[in-house]
């Protein structure tokens, strides 16, 4: 490309106007505006600052009409936040069109749908939307029985199956797993291949589809449909297709590494007359590959648009030199990615921090106490991969009066079936004369009272002793008699007991962790979960004196998890997920509970033992976003002891450490030759646990597992933070 960037005196005007002076990729990124083209940028590169001047650079340099402009992002907020720049560095401009792709979606849909006169109903979203989009102008409430909304009636057709209610964690491993086969374009004879672990989900997706479509004269969809039907209407209404096409000559896409396949076909569809296509990405903050993300049109894009221009930028306007650094060294484990070299030319700052704690509850301790030190809150986040985390972060805070907003808001650890047991066994030390509230726990406790015991049980209405009348008044076996008589004891010694106590007690002598345990055999579910539950209700109830407080905490922490939504933008620290801190940036960041099981997670673990890389490289890009969010400060925090069992810090933060201190690579390696790992040595192998060194040739450590003797390179297993010793 041949242009003076000098000359350029849209730049010069910019500079004057808003202080913002492009670097020399970003201006030529501005100026590209015909063909396609791939802005290839890390972390913190300005990647949103220059999609902005260069839709400003089209409408004031080179006279395009704004109306003709097309900006799509991957979300909504990412569309009002570039609403929001655009108009503070363009105030003089009317704004362009800047939607996501299911707004556009769903603009085809609707235009095609009027056009063949069929009828539809939005069946997700809040309740609102779903009353604004039926297309007859009449909502139908109900069909075959069933309300119309996507999650109500997956529900339904699941407990149809399995004559079981499906739990919150199945309902959104199902709902995944439908996006994840809609937007990857996934044809219905290789359902089946998609891994789901919900019973007959293929079957109630089968069932699902067919019920949306029953009714000929008004046709379901959900969200993802429109992006499906959407795809489909531009292939067969070519009328229409020319329609959009002819609407805008230039198309723009943020955050590209997020989109699905389904979501690539309509850009590429839109854009396909022109040509004017400028694609904007990080393929290393692809994150959501889970939900049906497409990274690989990434990587051959220059295959499928010959003649487009790849731009790199790399210079990184956010974080200090050792965080950029290291993030930079550390993205490069993954294979499957371009190549970058993310740089900055911003100052040294605080050396990263990595925290190894003894055990779990030192972590929070040690969160409260470093941030209780921080003036700016709204300047530190505490980043975790798992929601679950969230919980006993709020409860530490609140206590320690420290304000926090939480990003994603997920009510539904107060509402969980343990929770519900645990409130249900305390409320029966208090009484135990409600067969109501045995009726909730009876299968959860020693002594295992069956349904028909407690059919007979309820036709007892004599205000007596639940376990009394169990005692006297229910056919029993033998076996039950000794383990009632015991549980009715027990719950009369756990009156007025503080509730940490209690809820030990509930735990181990009535016998409840042994029918989750069973629970879990049976049905599926996570047996850790289920345990953290336990352990944070453990947590919460720490120092209060009774039950009733332990109630009304859970009560009042619940209302504070609602109203911290309010705290955006306050003085007050910021909790979210890795994922949901893509796009941020703060000045100190603290990422928790970095251990393997979590980050990389159980799972990532063994694909990659099994040889599949793609989840441990998507484990390493949701680390790195996590890392690239932190300005000046950051803490990468790790312990040794969780839930009275060891576990291992995460590799990852291994890793870091060695980028940071070469001279450990280094002395291991040493060590190697001879001078202190030698034959014999224990060594500790994050993938195949404890291990003896039986031979040491050269970089080859011949090491003895449990499951069999490996032969190892040291060097990549210290690149990779997978041995320690
Ligand atoms: N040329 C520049 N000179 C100075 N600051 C810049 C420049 N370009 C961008 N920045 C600043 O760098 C920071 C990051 O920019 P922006 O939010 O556009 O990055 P991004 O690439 O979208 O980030 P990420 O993908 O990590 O979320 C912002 O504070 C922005 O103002």
């Amino acid at each position: 490309m041949s242009i003076d960037l000098k000359l350029e005196p849209f730049f010069a005007r910019k500079k004057k106007e808003i202080g913002v002076e492009l670097n020399e990729v970003q201006q030529r990124a501005v100026l590209q505006t015909e063909g396609a083209m791939l802005l290839l940028a890390t972390p913190g590169s300005g990647k949103t600052t220059t999609i902005i001047m260069k839709i400003g650079y089209l409408i004031q340099e080179k006279g395009v009409d704004p109306a003709r402009i097309k900006a799509v992002t991957f979300s909504r907020a990412s569309a009002n936040d570039m609403k929001t720049r655009f108009s503070k560095f363009f105030p003089e401009l009317p704004s362009v069109h800047f939607s996501t792709i299911h707004s556009l979606a769903y603009e085809l849909v609707r235009d095609h749908f009027r056009k063949i006169r069929t009828n539809y109903q939005i069946i997700e979203g809040s309740a609102e939307h779903e009353v604004v989009i039926s297309g007859s102008g009449q909502i139908d409430e109900m069909r075959n029985g069933l309300p119309l909304h996507k999650k109500i009636i997956l529900r339904e057709m699941y407990h149809s199956l399995h004559g079981d209610n499906i739990t919150d964690d199945q309902m959104d491993e199902l709902t995944t797993y439908i996006s994840y086969i809609k937007n990857k374009m996934i044809p219905r004879e290789k359902w089946s291949e998609v891994k789901v672990s919900v019973p007959l989900a293929e079957r109630i997706l089968e069932e699902y589809e067919r019920f949306k479509q029953q009714d000929r004269e008004k046709l379901l969809i959900d969200f993802d449909d429109m992006l499906t039907i959407g795809c489909k209407v531009m292939e067969s209404d070519l009328e229409l297709l020319h329609k959009y096409q002819r609407k805008y000559d230039y198309v723009l896409t943020d955050e590209s590494q997020d989109t699905s396949m389904v979501q690539h076909v309509i850009i590429e569809k839109l854009a396909s007359a022109h040509g004017n296509l400028c694609v904007v990405a990080d393929d290393d903050q692809s994150i959501y590959s889970w939900r049906g993300a497409e990274p690989s049109y990434l990587l051959q894009f220059s295959d499928t648009h010959p003649g487009a221009v790849t731009l790199f930028m790399e210079q990184n306007y956010r974080s200090s030199q050792n965080i950029v650094d290291t993030a930079n060294q550390f993205i490069r484990r993954n294979k499957h990615r371009y190549e970058k070299n993310m740089f900055t030319c911003n100052a040294e700052s605080d050396p990263i921090q990595i925290r190894t704690m003894a055990k779990y509850s030192d972590q929070t301790k040690y969160l409260v106490q470093d941030i209780q030190k921080v003036t700016d809150l709204s300047e530190v986040a505490v980043l975790y991969r798992n929601n679950a985390s969230s919980i006993s972060l709020m409860n530490e805070f609140d206590r320690a009066g420290i304000p926090f907003y939480m990003k994603d808001v997920d009510n539904r650890f107060f509402s969980h079936w343990v929770v519900e047991d645990i409130l249900n066994f305390m409320r029966m030390t208090y009484t135990d004369k409600r067969p109501d509230i045995l009726e909730k726990i009876h299968l959860k406790f020693n002594g295992y009272i069956s349904k028909q015991q407690m059919a007979v049980l309820k036709e007892l209405h004599n205000n007596e002793s639940v376990f009394d009348n169990l005692l006297n008044g229910v056919p029993l076996h033998d076996y039950q008699i000794k383990p009632i008589t015991a549980s009715k004891e027990t719950f009369q010694e756990m009156r007025g007991m503080p509730p940490l106590h209690a809820i030990r007690v509930i735990r181990d002598r009535l016998g409840y962790e042994k029918a989750l345990d069973k629970m879990c055999e049976r049905l599926g579910f996570r047996r850790e979960y289920l345990i953290g539950i336990l352990n944070t209700l453990e947590e919460i109830a720490d120092s209060l004196e009774t039950m009733e407080d332990f109630a009304h905490r859970l009560k009042y922490l619940e209302s504070a998890l609602k109203t911290s939504k309010s705290k955006r933008g306050q003085n007050a620290v910021t909790f979210s997920t890795f994922h949901s801190a893509k796009g941020l940036e703060f000045e100190r960041v603290y990422m928790i509970d970095l251990i393997e099981g979590i980050i990389p997670s159980s799972e990532d673990i063994k694909q990659h033992g099994i040889g599949r890389e793609e989840a441990m490289e998507e484990a390493v890009r949701l680390f790195y976003v996590g890392m690239t969010r932190a300005k000046r400060h950051l803490d990468l925090i790790t312990y040794r002891e969780r839930d009275d069992e060891q576990v291992t810090p995460s590799s990852f933060v291994t890793n870091v450490r060695t980028i940071m201190e070469p001279s450990n690579k280094e002395s291991l390696a040493g060590a190697s030759a001879g001078l202190e790992l030698k034959a014999g040595d224990v060594i500790y192998h994050t993938l195949f646990g404890q291990g003896n060194i039986v031979n040491i040739n050269g970089d080859l450590l011949e090491i003895s597992f449990s499951s069999g003797i490996k032969t190892l390179s040291l060097t990549t297993c210290l690149e990779k933070g997978l041995i320690t010793n």
